[in-house]
C-alpha cells in the first residue's frame, strides 16, 4: 500500500505512544527560506497562483522534506482559503501580506457569505494533498490546517494585517452576537474542510491561532477556545494540534480540549506549561525563531537545552512560531540535525 509510512514517528509522538526519537518540523518550512521555493515562485504571477496549482503546491510541499530533512510535510496553502471559499477573496500584496477587498462589518455581510463547499471552492487544496501523498510515497506524514476561526475572523473584519486589529476586536464588544454568528460560519467551513483534507489523506492536522494572544482571556474563552472546542470535538479520524500563539493565560484550559497536541510560542516556559497542561498531551515547540540567526555552536545549546526541557517524549519539535523568509536554510539543518542526534543519544542512553 501506498500509504503505509516509512517514518511515523510524528504520529507516534503525537499520540503520546514511546518514540526513539524526538520528530521534527517547521512551521513554514515551505517558503522563501528555500532557493528552490523561489524559483517556483519568480516564475508566475503570484502566491495565490502557486496555491491554486495543485502540481506546483505538492512540488513546494515536498521541497523541504529533500532539502531540509525534516519529519514531516506541511500542505503548501494558506489559512485565507476559507474566508474566499466562503465569498470574501484576498490578494497577496507583496512585501506587505494579505488584503481583502471587501469586509464583514453587518449582518447583511456576513448573511451574504456560504458555509464554504469544499467540493466546488477547495477541491484544488484537495488535490494538491492526494498528489503530494501520492509522490511523497509514504516517506514522511503530511500535514493538513486550516486556521482557527478567531484568527480568519481577525482578517475577514479587518481586511489586512494588523498590530493591534482594533477593528476586529471592536466587533466584540459592540457586536457580539455578529461576532458569533461569522464565528460559527466559519466553524462549520473549517471542520468540513479539515475532514476534506483528512478523507484526501492528511495524516494530522493543526490548527493556527495566530492571534489568539491579541485577546483578554474571557474574551478568547468566548470568542476562540469555543469554536476550537467544537472543531477538535468534530475531528477524530486523526490527532488534532492546537497552537495558539500568545494565549499563555488558555494553558490549563487547552490542556482539556479534545486534542492531541498543543503547540507552545517561545514565550512559554516549558515547564511551566507542561505542568499547566498535564501529563497526558503531546507538547510542540518552541525555539525561538531568531535563535536560527546565532552561530551553529549557540543554535545547538539552545536546540539541547530545549530538549532536555520537554524530555524527548511526547515532544514534537519545532520553532515557536514560522521560519522567518531571511533565514540561512544551513541553519535550519543545524535545529533539524541537532534534535535528531541529540534526541536519539539521549533516548538510548534512558535520559
Ligand atoms: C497568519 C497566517 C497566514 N497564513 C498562515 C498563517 C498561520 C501561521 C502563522 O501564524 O504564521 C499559514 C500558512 N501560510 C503558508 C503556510 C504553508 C505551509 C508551511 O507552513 O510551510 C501556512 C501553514 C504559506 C505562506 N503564506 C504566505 C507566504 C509568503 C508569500 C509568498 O511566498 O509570496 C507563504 C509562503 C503569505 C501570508 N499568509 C498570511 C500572512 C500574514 C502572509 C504574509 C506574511 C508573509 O509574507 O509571511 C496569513
Amino acid at each position: 500500500m501506498t500509504n503505509t509510512l516509512k517514518n511515523d514517528l510524528i504520529l507516534r509522538a503525537a499520540r503520546g505512544e514511546r518514540v526513539e526519537r524526538v520528530p521534527v518540523w517547521l512551521m513554514r518550512q515551505a517558503g522563501r527560506i528555500l532557493p528552490e521555493y523561489r524559483a517556483v515562485r519568480a516564475k508566475l504571477s503570484g502566491f495565490i497562483e502557486l496555491v491554486s496549482t495543485p502540481e506546483l503546491a505538492a512540488e513546494v510541499t515536498i521541497q523541504p522534506v529533500d532539502h531540509l530533512d525534516v519529519d514531516a510535510a506541511i500542505i503548501f496553502s494558506d489559512i485565507l482559503v476559507i474566508p474566499e471559499a466562503m465569498g470574501l477573496p484576498y490578494e497577496m500584496v507583496e512585501k506587505r501580506g494579505p488584503y481583502f477587498p471587501e469586509t464583514v462589518s453587518s449582518e447583511k455581510d456576513i448573511q451574504k457569505l456560504k458555509v464554504a463547499d469544499v467540493a466546488s471552492d477547495l477541491g484544488y487544496v484537495i488535490e494538491a494533498i492526494k498528489l503530494t501523498k501520492k509522490e511523497l510515497n509514504g516517506r514522511v506524514p503530511l500535514i493538513g490546517f486550516a486556521g482557527a476561526p478567531f484568527t480568519l475572523f481577525c482578517y475577514m473584519v479587518e481586511g489586512s494585517g494588523s498590530k493591534t486589529f482594533s477593528k476586529a476586536r471592536r466587533m466584540l464588544y459592540q457586536a457580539p452576537e455578529l461576532a458569533h454568528s461569522l464565528l460559527q460560519k466559519i466553524t462549520d467551513s473549517t471542520i468540513q474542510y479539515l475532514k476534506a483534507q483528512i478523507a484526501a489523506g492528511a495524516d494530522l492536522v493543526q490548527v493556527f491561532d495566530s492571534w489568539a494572544g491579541i485577546l483578554p482571556p474571557a474574551h478568547y474563552e468566548e470568542f476562540s477556545m469555543k469554536y476550537i472546542a467544537q472543531i477538535c470535538d468534530a475531528i477524530d479520524e486523526v490527532p488534532i494540534t492546537v497552537f495558539a500563539k500568545g494565549a499563555f493565560f488558555a494553558r490549563e484550559a487547552m490542556g482539556k480540549l479534545d486534542c492531541r497536541t498543543i503547540g507552545l510560542d517561545w514565550n512559554m516556559d516549558i515547564r511551566e506549561s507542561r505542568q499547566l497542561i498535564g501529563p497526558d498531551k503531546t507538547l510542540q515547540g518552541n525555539l525561538d525563531p531568531c535563535a536560527l540567526y546565532a552561530p551553529d555552536a549557540e543554535i545547538v545549546k539552545a536546540t539541547q537545552s530545549m530538549l532536555d526541557q520537554f524530555g524527548f517524549q511526547k515532544h514534537i519539535a519545532n520553532l515557536g512560531h514560522g521560519v522567518y523568509p531571511d533565514i540561512n536554510p544551513e541553519k535550519v539543518k543545524v535545529f533539524v540535525n541537532t534534535v535528531k542526534e541529540y534526541s536519539a543519544r539521549c533516548v538510548e542512553e534512558n535520559r
